[in-house]
């Protein structure tokens, strides 16, 4: 970026490119239509000294006024600060354009056709309004951004009077532009729908017909080398391409959006109360990790209940507030019975998550990867390296200012908790641009980690004892409000109410969280009585639950319900539980029943969705360390089989005998997460053997012999062989009678992809990653003829009916038609926006269709 610099009172002089390390000074930026290519002044002038006569240097004049009376010494024009003779300086322009929008301190339009000084007849001067409306910067594509891009922008009329700015005239210019006033106030433009970004441009025109498409780059937040001279079609179809890789990438990296873990957890807890959390702001040790660039990590710990979840909460909504625009704002919640969100991996896939989604231009160092492995890439055994590497590329990525990055719950970390928090000290001391809030329970393994980053802050719940007690306290009044008013309460008592919550809360919310929520299952009679029964401390209020369970008619019942629900390892729902538990047996169609036998274990348990949790971890805590011996009295190892024998039984009752080798496959789908995958498949399978095989007796027969992965299978016409192409370059022939590996077919110098038999199974065609169709003799594997002409990946081939024509589809997004005997190319077919990825003649070969790579295209 090139700026020009105010000297002194009057001139300017323009400065040199500042590279990108570099420090950009405070600038404003200049947002116009241009005027006749002669009148604008253009970069030569400029460094020229020439064009002060030309009109257009009135606009420079005024941009360099404005920016003085703001304080700027540095401004920005599209006419004279881009060296257009400098094609690689152009094009980097035309994709950093929005960037210097969003940057620029203050952003000026000038509407050279509207008019403050115009009178009427009467000499009085005329509403500027209607013109403003109807002005020429409305029109034009490249404004579009200019408008959205900044966050201060102030438009001026011809006379450099001031008419107001995007806030004030937001009406007006959501009814002119019909862009949405959200995306005016500054929401992430990521928020919006593909169409509708797209409609914003719809009515607006640029001199060149592919800037109509170049001039949404930064809209999208994607970056492609302007080409012209291909029209604005062929322009189109590049940023929808890459949009549609972008979209890929984000889908795939997907695991959870924190944004609605948030929203879930505090709908769950009952609601988020600003009272209650707004002490942080004040904190000293909150402010100097807020204020001080040298302290980077601020860790809030805590005892269970003390409301540190809640108090995330409450930053984040705070922080969003505050923070400045350009500054990127992530989170995520660990949830250790939620095993999506239970590990160190899927924190740093939900922080990207969020990164990208506020920045879908970081998606860039992500696709260095994904465009190689796919979704494997934040799967398979080297995911947390490859996450680590990537979030390590983001966070240093020039276009950031600050980033601030929050975990909840480290201690609900399960899995790879440690790698998290090396990663996090080792970013901390390293990334001078990100902030971390983390926050977890008073552990010995979090503190002896910690120990190692350089300047952190400690904050402590117990040390903060006042300002935690003053939030209890405050959130006791409003749920006794609450109740009071709901029960009709006496003032007397309500008072006596809230006075022993507040002397017994103990500066624990959860405490006073469930005290609360019995209370409001209480009749209001003998309400004070009955609430003295809960102890303080949240440990004696647990125990006190577990006496009630024991000294209840259905103890036994309650106290195996609670085994189970403790020991297995996600969160089962009511339908599960009747299978677990003997005396719940049968109930599967009466859930409302089960539902109620669940409730008997009081307030440990709750049920949403169907789905049984515990009423916060610290309870599930409590069973397994000092309710133990009450709920596991012969050791949890009988539970455990209890869980076992039932599903056994389970299965033996509901599924069919003798499936050794059925039962091996759905636990290896299970493992790859799978399931959904193999219904299909076995969906299909029925369908394909119902009315021609007695299913009894099917047989099953393992073709073995490839070692590596199989691409693609397909039957002989007659059913009597099978072909299989494989990853290992060759393709079998089996003998689908016995299983007998009868040809094994070399001759690719790559994987197999596709493999089919023509109608009378005479030849087999073959589709290789090495851009070559061949057409074999399916009797003698002789190679008859290699097909050429791909300049990418064959990734399916199929044989009309009559077997005279043969289709092949590509990652080169093309579909070509052989003649199946000759070999010649009878058609190229394009179209396509991605990969070809199927094809398939119709029935009676009059017809083709093809499957691509993206999304919903055929
Ligand atoms: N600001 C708040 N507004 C409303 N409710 C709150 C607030 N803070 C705490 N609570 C109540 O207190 C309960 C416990 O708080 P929270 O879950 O945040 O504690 P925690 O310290 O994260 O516990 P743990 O470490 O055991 O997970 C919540 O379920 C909620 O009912």
């Amino acid at each position: 970026m090139r700026l020009l610099q105010c000297n002194g009172t009057s001139g300017y002089h323009l400065t040199e490119l500042f590279t990108s390390d570099e420090p950009i000074p405070s600038y404003a930026i200049l947002s116009h239509t241009w005027g006749a290519e002669l009148d604008e002044v253009t970069f030569d002038d400029l460094t020229n000294g020439t064009g002060t006569d030309k009109p257009g240097y009135e606009k420079i004049r005024f941009c360099a006024e404005q920016a003085r009376q703001d304080g700027l010494d540095y401004f920005w024009i599209d006419t004279c600060c881009i060296n257009g003779a400098n094609k690689a300086e152009l094009s980097q322009t035309i994709n950093s354009m929005f960037r210097w929008y969003r940057n620029a301190a203050r952003c000026y339009v000038y509407l050279s056709d509207v008019s403050t000084a115009k009178r009427d007849m009467n000499g009085d001067t005329c509403e500027w309004e209607p013109t403003f409306r109807s002005s020429r910067w409305f029109t034009r594509g490249w404004t579009l951004q200019e408008l959205l891009a900044p966050s201060s922008v102030e438009f001026f009329s011809q006379q450099h009077k001031r008419l107001g700015d995007k806030c004030s005239l937001r009406q007006q210019i959501h009814e002119i532009t019909a862009i949405p006033e959200a995306a005016l106030q500054g929401e992430p433009l990521s928020q919006f729908s593909v169409n509708d970004r797209l409609s914003w441009i719809e009515y607006r025109e640029t001199k060149l017909e592919e800037d109509k498409v170049y001039s949404l780059l930064g809209i999208f937040d994607v970056f492609i080398p302007p080409i012209y001279n291909v029209g604005v079609g062929r322009a189109f179809q590049r940023l929808l391409d890459e949009i549609g890789k972008l979209e890929k990438c984000t889908q795939d990296l997907h695991i959870t959006d924190p944004r609605r873990d948030k929203a879930r957890i505090e709908k769950t807890k009952g609601g988020l109360l600003e009272d209650s959390y707004y002490w942080i702001l004040e904190n000293p040790d909150f402010q100097r990790w807020r204020d001080n660039s040298q302290s980077r990590l601020l860790w809030i710990k805590g005892d269970p209940g003390k409301g540190k979840t809640m108090l995330l909460c409450g930053i984040i909504n705070e922080l969003s507030k505050s923070i400045a625009k350009t500054a990127l704002l992530s989170y995520f919640f660990c949830q250790a019975t939620d095993s999506r969100i239970n590990n160190a991996t899927a924190v740093l896939r939900g922080l990207i998550y969020l990164l990208v989604n506020q920045q879908p231009s970081l998606v860039s160092h992500i696709r260095k990867k994904h465009d190689q492995t796919g979704k494997a890439l934040f799967e398979d055994a080297n995911a947390w390296v490859a996450l680590s590497e990537i979030f390590t590329d983001i966070v240093q990525d020039p276009s950031l200012k600050s980033i601030y990055l929050i975990i909840d719950a480290l201690d609900e970390c399960v899995i790879d908790l440690k790698k998290l928090l090396d990663f996090i000290v080792q970013t901390s001391s390293t990334a001078s641009r990100v902030k971390w809030i983390i926050s977890s329970r008073n552990l010995p393994d979090v503190e002896e980690r910690l120990e190692r980053a350089g300047d952190k802050v400690r904050l402590s719940l117990e040390l903060n004892a006042d300002s935690v007690s003053a939030a209890v306290r405050s959130y006791i009044r409003h749920r006794v409000s609450q109740t009071a008013q709901d029960k009709k309460y006496s003032d007397q008592t309500k008072h006596t109410v809230l006075d022993y919550l507040y002397t017994n809360a103990n500066n624990t919310f959860l405490w006073a969280a469930l005290v609360c929520q019995n209370m409001d299952k209480m009749s209001r009679f003998n309400i004070v009585t009955k609430l003295k029964a809960f102890p303080p401390g949240l440990n004696s209020l647990y125990k006190r639950m577990i006496q009630r369970i024991n000294d209840s008619d259905d103890a036994d019942l309650c106290r195996r319900i609670l085994a189970i629900v403790t020991i297995v390892y996600r969160p089962i729902t009511l339908q599960e539980l009747t299978s677990l538990v003997e005396e719940l047996n049968g109930m599967a169609e009466d859930l409302d029943l089960v539902r109620e036998v669940v409730n008997l274990c009081g307030s440990l348990l709750t049920i949403r969705d169907g789905i049984v949790y515990f009423v916060h971890q610290s309870a599930k805590d409590f069973l397994l360390t000092e309710a133990f011996h009450v709920i596991f009295p012969s050791g949890s190892e009988t539970v455990h089989y209890t869980v076992f024998f039932r599903s056994l039984l389970t299965m033996s009752n509901t599924l069919q005998r003798d499936m050794k080798k059925f039962l091996y496959w759905l636990e290896a789908l299970s493992l790859c997460k799978s399931i959904p995958q193999g219904v299909i498949a076995i969906t299909r399978l029925e369908t394909a053997v119902e009315g021609r095989i007695d299913t009894q007796t099917l047989a099953m027969l393992t073709l073995e012999g490839h070692g590596v992965y199989v691409y693609s299978v397909a039957f002989s016409h007659d059913s009597a062989w099978l072909v299989s192409g494989s990853w290992d370059r060759t393709f079998k022939i089996w003998d689908t009678s016995n299983g007998e590996c009868l040809q094994t077919l070399e001759g690719h110098g790559a994987r197999v992809n596709s493999v089919a038999f023509s109608h009378d199974s005479a030849w087999l065609a073959s589709g290789s990653y090495d851009c070559t169709v061949k057409i074999w003799d399916a009797s003698s594997g002789e190679c008859l003829q290699t097909l050429e002409g791909y300049s990418d990946s064959v990734n399916s081939v199929a044989f009309s009916h009559d077997s005279a024509r043969l289709a092949s589809g590509s990652y080169d997004r093309t579909v070509k038609i052989w003649d199946a005997s000759s070999g010649e190319c009878l058609q190229t077919l394009e179209g396509h926006s991605d990969s070809v990825n199927s094809v398939a003649f119709s029935h009676d070969s009059a017809r083709l269709a093809s499957g691509c790579n993206k999304f919903n295209e055929s």
